[in-house]
Order: structure tokens, then C-alpha cells, then sequence
């Protein structure tokens, strides 16, 4: 559905993106993470036809970024949404309404829908007047006017209190069970996790890794063993009554039990603990070989 082929954005001699390349399946929920600076929105301007890339290819369902046919295709969420203030929701969907040539039967309905789907209140309130989390409904309702196969949002959940992010996650996870394509970029790892089929992870201007998170657990993730002993042994913590010790392999394990028997104890339980993403993300951004490289060139 989405194609970013060697994607690469420079603002004058600074490169923000370069050789990104990754694949979004159609019905797919794709996170891009990464930290602040990483090139998130840049890419995510480039796959909806916002941004010029310097260098590569995007293409979206079939047409290159920014042709009509393709934008008529696309919902768009930026990280800041400027709304115009005097109007109020329902008047500034209708606009954006007129502007796709939505019929005025049909966005009369879609209006109502979404924004009861999304149980934004105070609807004949004008804009200027309403809360954050209102005013990030709105845009989103905004993003779907045109009924799109593809959404790409950018920081859905980011700056609002944490009732209305969990809404707003939420209510993106229902849109990809609905079969919608989405691409979102976000700094909580927990949401990424919990909502994403895929994830891209930036770092200084590129792709550093991406996979499914079971990939990604694979190449860069660790499996830590909590061992819990009756006895102390090496290493170990006090927990629940017993002495814990965290450790890496199979063979720590065998050598904890070996220390437990030794000083006459046993091991009782072992838990296994794979890396969250969190901790992939982390290893994988400390270890990128590339960055000192890259953000030299950045600087
Ligand atoms: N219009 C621009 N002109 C010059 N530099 C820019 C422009 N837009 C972005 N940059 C720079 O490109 C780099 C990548 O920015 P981008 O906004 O894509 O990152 P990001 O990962 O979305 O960051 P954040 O999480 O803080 O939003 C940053 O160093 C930013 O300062």
C-alpha cells in the first residue's frame, strides 16, 4: 500500500532523512519511533505528499506522494493541527467536506458519526473556546472526511492528559481493525507496542531497524531468566522469601541451580522475561554504528 524507497531530505546542507526505505502492507498499522529529532515528521511529510524528498520514491496506493488521486486516498494528522478558531466543529467539517467534493448528504452523516464515535461534546462551541483533547478530535475527524483507506498520523496521542491519549490510541487501533492503512509516529513505546503490526525505528535521520516486534525481539532483544533460589547465591536480590538472580543463558541458569544445591538449597521457579520494545529501542539507538557518523554529518 505504501512504498518509501531510499527516501532522503535535506533542508540545506542538513540531512534529516536519508536512505529510508520500508514497505506498509494494505490494513497494516505501522509505528515509526524514535527520538526527538529522528526524522519522523519528515518522513511522514514525504509519504503524504507534504514534503519534497531530496531524493527517493514514495508511493501510496499505487500513485507517487502528492498527486490528486492519492491525496483524495490519504487522511493526514499533523503533530500540531492550527484549527481556524471562530468556526466550530461541525462548520470547519464541512469545509474540509466541500474542499474533497464529499456530497452534502453524505458528510452530513459522516460528520455526526464520527464525531459521536469519537464523543467529542460541545460540538456548536467554537473552536477557539475548546480543550486540547476537543481540538485533537476535531483534526482527527478532520483526517477522515474523505473516508480514507490510508491515515498518517503524527503523534495521535502526544500533549494531551492521559484519558484523552488512551481514547485517542484507542480509537486509532478500532480504525485499523476497521482495514484502514496507518502510519503513526509516536514517542510512547507502550502505544506503539500495544497498538502496531510493524515498527520502524529512527534514529538520526534513519531507519536503524524494523520488523514485527517478535523480529525485532529476535535480532536485537534479550531473554533475562529470573531464577528464584531458597538459599542465597551469587548475584541475588531478596523477593517474595526467596533470592532472586536475574541472568542471560540457559547455562547461568544450570550454574545458579549448581550455587543453590551447593549451599543446600534448590531452585524453585524460573521466569522468563523477554525485552520490551522500550529496551529494544534503547539497545538498538545506543548501538547504531552509524549515528556518531550521521549526526556529524547533520551537524
Ligand atoms: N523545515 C525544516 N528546516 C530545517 N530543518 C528542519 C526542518 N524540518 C525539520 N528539520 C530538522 O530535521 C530533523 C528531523 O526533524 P523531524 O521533525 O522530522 O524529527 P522528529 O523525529 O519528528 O522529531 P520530534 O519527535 O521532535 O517531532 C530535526 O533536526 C529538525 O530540526
Amino acid at each position: 500500500m505504501i512504498t518509501a524507497r531510499d527516501l532522503r531530505k535535506e533542508y540545506g546542507g542538513f540531512v534529516a532523512v536519508e536512505g529510508s526505505t520500508f514497505t506498509v502492507e494494505e490494513g497494516e498499522v505501522f509505528g515509526i519511533i524514535g527520538p526527538n529529532g529522528a526524522g519522523k515528521t519528515t518522513t511522514l511529510k514525504m509519504l503524504a505528499g507534504l514534503v519534497e524528498p531530496t531524493d527517493g520514491e514514495v508511493s501510496v496506493a499505487g500513485y507517487d506522494a502528492g498527486e490528486t488521486e492519492m491525496r483524495k486516498r490519504l487522511g493526514f494528522l499533523p503533530e500540531e493541527s492550527p484549527l481556524y478558531e471562530e468556526m466550530t466543529p461541525v462548520s470547519y467539517l464541512h469545509f474540509f467536506a466541500d474542499l474533497y467534493d464529499v456530497p452534502e448528504g453524505v458528510a452530513d452523516r459522516r460528520i455526526h458519526d464520527t464525531l459521536e464515535r469519537l464523543e467529542l461534546d460541545h460540538r456548536d462551541r467554537p473552536l477557539g473556546d475548546m480543550s486540547k483533547g476537543m481540538k485533537r478530535k476535531v483534526a482527527i475527524a478532520r483526517s477522515l472526511i474523505n473516508d480514507p483507506d490510508v491515515l498518517i498520523y503524527d503523534e495521535p496521542g502526544s500533549g494531551l492528559d492521559p484519558l484523552t491519549t488512551n481514547y485517542i490510541i484507542d480509537f486509532t487501533r478500532e480504525l485499523g481493525e476497521q482495514g484502514k492503512t496507518i502510519v503513526f509516529s509516536a514517542h510512547n513505546l507502550y502505544h506503539v507496542e500495544s497498538i502496531c503490526d510493524r515498527v520502524a525505528i529512527m534514529n538520526e535521520g534513519r531507519v536503524v531497524a524494523k520488523g514485527d516486534l517478535d523480529e525485532l525481539q529476535a535480532e536485537y532483544g534479550r531473554t533475562e531468566y529470573h531464577v528464584y533460589a531458597t538459599v542465597e547465591v551469587p548475584e541475588s536480590a531478596r523477593e517474595n522469601g526467596y533470592h532472586k538472580r536475574v541472568v542471560e543463558s540457559m547455562d547461568a541458569v544450570d550454574d545458579t541451580r549448581a550455587d543453590a544445591r551447593a549451599a543446600g538449597g534448590e531452585v524453585v521457579d524460573i521466569r522468563t522475561e523477554e525485552s520490551s520494545l522500550e529496551e529494544v529501542f534503547l539497545d538498538v539507538a545506543e548501538s547504531d554504528p552509524e549515528a556518531e557518523r550521521t549526526s556529524g554529518s547533520r551537524a
